[in-house]
């Protein structure tokens, strides 16, 4: 938009306010109040005509040509908002601060309304439900150095939530991941991550005096004392939320600082290998989330997505989840009884959070007090449950301790509460008294008005005379034309109003009066309706504290009934946790793969594991299409469900507790990001070799597969050496490069499994069982005969499977060079004798061919015969 600064001669006064607002909005997009619209102009009008795909027209002119205009109804601008913002658009909402009568009376009749950007709304700084996903939490996240330091604030004002993570330079891509934010800001560039520009702020002492004036306290030593980069990190969140929300409040709870340790460690690529919170394509639909959740409320689902998120690594912590899931995993009428009760509570800390905002309603007010009068009933209930488990015990109080409040709302509010406020109606009668009079005067106006309409029909003797009321005229008297002129005459006591095709409209000194007092009494109701709405919004805020606290415990209670209620349909196991590097399966599944199957009416076959010190890498080889990549993936997945404090999809379950999580697929199976797809591999494994530990779990899937065959295999090697000798992380490892193999005789720590598969008939039966040693052969080209390689194709290859495997055996293969290596043997392979012209053959059904498919089977069969 580079009309800002543009002083064109013949400028009006409203065009001259819109470039100054226009110029304090800056890219984002300037929604300009005008009456019941808000409008855009200029760029903006046509960057939201072509998001939205809503008219683009003119308005005026501007500097001599005319202006792009494009207008939202402001009754519907949620809607469009959030479209806007999906499309990665900022908006600023440039509101009227006085009526155009409050204009007149001091700048005169031709006096322009006053307008300000009242809130700059961007994807991290939301709070309706309409621009919001009820199941996940929206972060806005603040990036800051100090020195070495590096440091995350992350704020969700739809809910108060406020953290602060100290973390070194290499892990700020995970906690970043980890957070998932809506948007991340930061000064300045840090490699690798996408950053918006804030608002400045980003120094420690800023960010030091923000807490302190925030939360009205003189020291910092109750949050835990935060180091400079956090500090710096909340000065830089601090001043963005004050110049996005400008005088609103924001809610944010007290920080929480969160130490990097605390937590299981998972990047942004394993996060999308495992699909943890959204499937390969970005949709919830496929994921583990998708798959485990069984919440019943809002809150508890983004609960559940944050605990998924960020396992734990406190065994205490993990067991004290895992004790209340076992509570009501073994009481199915408990657990039914709870879920059944949770589905009823409304979404406390969301609708906290857009009061705090200012920007609530009364059904707001109406749903903390259902949610908090229904939270206070479920701590009776679950109180008078036996053998509590402690994390109950803890959350129980957190329940209660509203009653005020909720006896206050009560009295206050109507049973179903408006979401606009601007017509009342909310207010329970009896509430006030003075508000009750002032409604009952205006329905005595309204009840005296109907009188009137009866006696004028009598006293005109026109018996299709009317009283109406409309936003112009306001109450009038209406008649058809032919009736008008005996209403128009001097003594009949009307005054003529307004002549339309057929009706003709009027006024009178009686339906005057009555009309003022509904009118007066009705604008009173209204302003005391407000009043009140003021007060009880203010209560409310001031116990926002412990209202969160509530939300927070009926969240962790429906994450715990959720994931009882999901170990039991899937005949899920309860894990132990080890504090030494071991991971014992036994009947584990894949949850997705599972369901996916199941809806085809076939079978997941369970399959166990067992890594510990003295056999720490696993080598797994099988044929395409065998289970490798479930097998490593449904491993990796139940240790991290077992640290988020889930059940896990197996029999039994033994996991050591895992400090990093990696999970890295051969190049092909990704999609480039910018970078070749093998480059993006080898990056991923050597973030891998840097950052593993000897407590970490890794999953290293086809890694090398994207580059020539000897380069590929020398770096799978070398890999698996480097995570065998140094990293020294349990480690599992699939690879079609059965050279690898010979690694066993090597390395101590390392074991050979395959995932089975037969040969029955001449047709590839997989068995999807893993079992133990190397596998006998690849079957590549048995799977693409499953895959309906056209028969010419599959006699061709396996002719040349033929002429190779003769040739690696005459040769040694392509490992051959290997041998000069110390401390192995080479290993026979077999090969598969075959008649390559006789099965091409016996592929032909001449009967369905035409001439020419004959004729050029003729051709590929003397092609055949010609390479022997
Ligand atoms: N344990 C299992 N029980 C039943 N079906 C399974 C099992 N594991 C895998 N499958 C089925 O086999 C398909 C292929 O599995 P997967 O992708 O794990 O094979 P893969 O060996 O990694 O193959 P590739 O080497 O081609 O990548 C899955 O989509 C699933 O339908």
């Amino acid at each position: 938009m580079a009309r800002a600064d543009r002083s064109a001669p013949k400028q009006t006064p409203m065009m001259a306010q819109y470039h100054r607002l226009k110029a304090e909005a800056g890219e984002a997009l300037l929604f300009y109040r005008m009456g019941d619209f808000f409008e855009l102009f200029f760029d903006d009008a046509r960057a939201a005509a072509a998001t939205l795909d809503i008219a683009l027209t003119t308005r005026g002119e501007d500097g001599g040509e005319p202006v792009p205009m494009c207008g939202v109804p402001v009754h519907a601008a949620e809607t469009y908002l959030a479209r806007l913002i999906r499309a990665g658009h900022r908006v600023a909402i440039a509101e009227q601060v006085e009526s155009p009568a409050e204009a007149r009376k001091a700048r005169g009749s031709k006096a322009l309304v006053e307008r300000a950007i009242i809130r700059l709304v961007t994807p991290g700084t939301l709070t309706e439900e309409a621009l919001l996903e009820s199941g996940s939490s929206n972060w806005l996240a603040a990036v800051a150095c100090a020195g070495e330091e590096w440091a995350v604030a992350a704020a969700d004002i739809s809910t108060g939530r406020f953290e602060l993570v100290a973390c070194e330079a290499g892990d700020l891509e995970a906690e970043l991941a980890r957070l998932g934010p809506a948007e991340t800001i930061g000064a300045g560039e840090v490699p690798g991550i996408t950053l918006s520009e804030g608002k400045g702020g980003f120094d420690s002492l800023a960010g030091e005096r923000a807490l302190k004036a925030r939360f009205g306290v003189a020291t910092l030593d109750g949050f835990g004392s935060p180091g400079r980069a956090e500090l710096a990190a909340a000065g830089g969140l601090f001043a963005y939320l004050d110049a996005t929300q400008k005088d609103a409040m924001a809610f944010l709870a007290a920080p929480r600082r969160v130490a990097r340790g605390g937590h299981m460690a998972i990047d942004a690529a394993t996060r999308d290998s495992l699909e943890i919170c959204r499937a390969q394509g970005g949709e919830h639909r496929g994921s583990l989330l998708a798959c485990i959740d069984r919440c019943v409320t809002a809150p508890g689902r983004r609960l559940l997505a944050e605990d998924l998120s960020a396992p734990l690594t406190d065994i205490a912590a993990i067991e004290a989840r895992l004790a209340l899931v076992q509570w009501l995993r073994e009481e199915p009428i408990r657990r039914a009884r709870l879920r059944n009760a949770l589905k009823a509570l409304p979404d406390i800390g969301r609708a906290l959070g857009r009061l705090v905002a200012g920007r609530g309603s009364p059904r707001d007010l109406g749903l903390l007090r259902d949610g908090l009068r229904a939270a206070a009933t479920l701590k009776q209930d679950l109180e008078a449950e036996p053998d509590r488990p402690a994390l109950l015990a803890r959350l129980l109080p957190q329940l209660g301790g509203h009653a005020a409040l909720v006896d206050r709302l009560a009295l206050a509010i109507v049973a179903a509460p408006p979401l606009d406020a601007s017509k009342g109606g909310y207010i329970a009668e009896g509430y006030d008294d003075a508000l009750d009079a002032l409604r009952n005067a205006s329905s005595d106006g309204r009840r005296a008005i109907a009188g009137l309409e009866s006696r004028y029909r009598e006293a005109t003797g026109i018996a299709t005379l009317k009283i109406r009321h409309n936003a112009v005229l306001g109450y009038h008297i209406e008649v058809s034309a032919r009736h008008a002129d005996r209403l128009m005459a001097e003594d009949s006591g009307f005054t003529h109003r307004q002549t339309l095709a057929g009706v003709v409209r009027f006024n009178s000194p009686d339906l005057h009066a009555e009309a003022s007092r509904v009118v007066e009494a009705g604008a009173h109701a209204l302003a005391a309706e407000a009043a009140h709405f003021e007060v009880l919004s203010a209560a409310a805020v001031a116990s926002a504290t412990a209202i969160a606290a509530t939300a927070d415990a009926i969240a962790r209670i429906d994450v715990a009934a959720g994931n009882a209620e999901r170990a039991a349909e899937g005949g899920w196991c309860l894990p132990r946790l080890a504090d030494q590097p071991c991971l014992e399966l036994e009947g584990g599944r894949h949850p997705v793969v599972e369901e996916a199957l199941a809806a085809d009416g076939e079978r997941f076959i369970a399959n166990g594991c067992n890594l510990g010190p003295a056999d720490r890498l696993w080598l797994i080889t099988g044929p395409n299409m065998g289970g490798k990549s479930t097998f490593l993936r449904q491993v990796a997945i139940a240790a991290l469900l077992a640290q988020a404090g889930c059940y896990v999809p197996a029999t039994r379950a033994r996991i050591g507790i895992v400090d990093r999580l990696f999970s890295r697929v051969g190049a092909a199976d990704n999609l480039a990001r910018g970078r070749s797809t093998f480059m993006v591999e080898m990056v991923e494994t050597a973030a891998i070799l840097a950052q593993a530990t000897p407590n970490s779990l890794v999953i290293l899937d086809e890694i090398g597969r994207g580059t020539s065959t000897y380069d590929g295999l020398a770096i799978a090697w070398a890999v698996v050496e480097a995570m065998h000798d140094q990293v020294r992380s349990r480690t599992l490892f699939a690879t079609h490069y059965h050279e690898l193999t010979r690694l066993a005789d090597r390395l101590d720590s390392l074991s050979l499994h395959h995932v089975r598969a037969r040969e029955w008939k001449g047709d590839l039966v997989l068995l999807h069982e893993v079992g133990d040693g190397p596998a006998d052969r690849s079957y590549g080209i048995a799977v693409a005969k499953l895959a309906g390689l056209p028969p010419i194709v599959l006699a061709r290859a396996r002719s040349v499977l033929a002429k190779l495997e003769a040739g690696r055996d005459a040769t040694g293969g392509i490992a051959a060079g290997l041998d000069d290596l110390p401390l192995f043997a080479s290993q026979k392979v077999e090969t598969v004798a075959s008649d390559p012209l006789a099965e091409a053959l016996a592929t032909l059904d001449p009967d369905s061919m035409s001439p020419r498919d004959a004729l050029e089977a003729l051709y590929a069969l003397k092609r055949l015969a010609a390479d022997g």
